[in-house]
């Protein structure tokens, strides 16, 4: 596996690439787990070749953030790609990606509004702007995301339709459904965050959640699901529910009744120095 930092290698290494096959893109920001690493199984089912980026993206972390605290483990990192059978690893400085004089910003209304969109202000401009920059600079066939960040990958869907990125950019966004801890926490960089016991209490979230949404399932009234919800994850040992939030799937837009469409309960609660998002489906009763 080579790792390139450079734009004008990665051009060279890309197009060397595209002579024998499709070109698959995994975005990261690196402390990889087997989160990441089932979506770069993935993309292998997808193309010949797996181009995986890391890249702690300043732009996408609010004022306060953990940007300085975010793991950063380059070297186990490319190990785990190279058995992983990655090819091509990308991993720009912050001068390369954003180099003096940059003024571009890429917003995506609507999905970008509410849940961490509203917690993090700017943050899903910054997503929305590396991302758009990666699919030009590695032009990939398809690109995979993880459906543990929903509104992420609703907010790169809507982006990918508004602005055309369609073959030979990026034909295809697939999500890659979220990979969880056998307790049933989703894998996270940020769970490195936790002390053993915090731990333990983090998988009250994702318990917590299983039971609002077969609740609502059952014909539980939404708002009275999500309150014992909240109470759960707080008895659970989390320190505050940033949101809880059961929605359309795709448009993202709250639901306070159950139709007949997708739906999907989306949380974020914090504990410690951790922020967990989690998403689940909410099945039709
Ligand atoms: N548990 C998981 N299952 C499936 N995909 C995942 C999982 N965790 C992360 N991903 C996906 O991997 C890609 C890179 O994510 P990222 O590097 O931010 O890792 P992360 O574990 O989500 O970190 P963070 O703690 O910052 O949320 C994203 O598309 C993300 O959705
Ligand atoms: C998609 C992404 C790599 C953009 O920085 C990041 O938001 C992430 O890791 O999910
Ligand atoms: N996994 C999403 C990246 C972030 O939290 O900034």
């Amino acid at each position: 596996m080579q790792t390139i930092n450079h734009l004008n290698l990665l051009r060279e290494a890309v197009a060397d690439l595209r002579k024998s096959g499709r070109v698959a893109l995994v975005p990261t920001m690196g402390a990889l787990h087997f989160g990441h690493l089932t979506l770069m199984r993935e993309a292998r089912r997808h193309a010949e070749h797996v181009v995986a980026s890391i890249f702690v993206n300043p732009r996408q972390f609010a004022a306060g953030e953990d940007l300085d605290a975010y793991p950063r483990q380059l070297a186990a990192d490319q190990t785990a790609l190279e058995s992983e059978g990655v090819a091509l690893l990308w991993a720009p400085t912050v001068e390369e990606m954003y180099p003096a004089g940059f003024a571009t910003n890429v917003g995506v209304s609507g999905v970008s509004e509410g849940y961490c969109g509203a917690a993090r202000p700017g943050h899903f401009d910054g997503v929305a702007t590396v991302v758009l920059k990666l699919f030009n600079q590695v032009a990939p066939d398809v690109a995979l995301f993880g459906e543990k960040d929903w509104q992420q990958l609703a907010v790169i869907r809507r982006m990918a339709r508004d602005l055309d990125l369609t073959s030979p950019h990026v034909d295809a966004i697939i999500g890659v459904p979220t990979v969880r801890e056998e307790d049933g926490l989703a894998r996270s960089s940020r769970n490195a965050y936790l002390s053993a016991q915090e731990r333990v209490e983090a998988a009250s979230l994702s318990r917590a959640m299983r039971t609002a949404a077969a609740e609502i399932a059952g014909g539980a009234p939404i708002g009275e699901a999500l309150a014992r919800m909240e109470q759960a994850v707080l008895a659970g040992g989390f320190a505050s529910v940033d949101y809880a939030q059961v929605c359309d799937a795709d448009t993202l837009v709250p639901l306070a009744t159950r139709g007949t469409g997708p739906a999907r309960l989306l949380a974020a609660a914090r504990i410690g120095k951790a922020r967990l998002i989690d998403n689940i489906d909410v099945p039709l009763g």
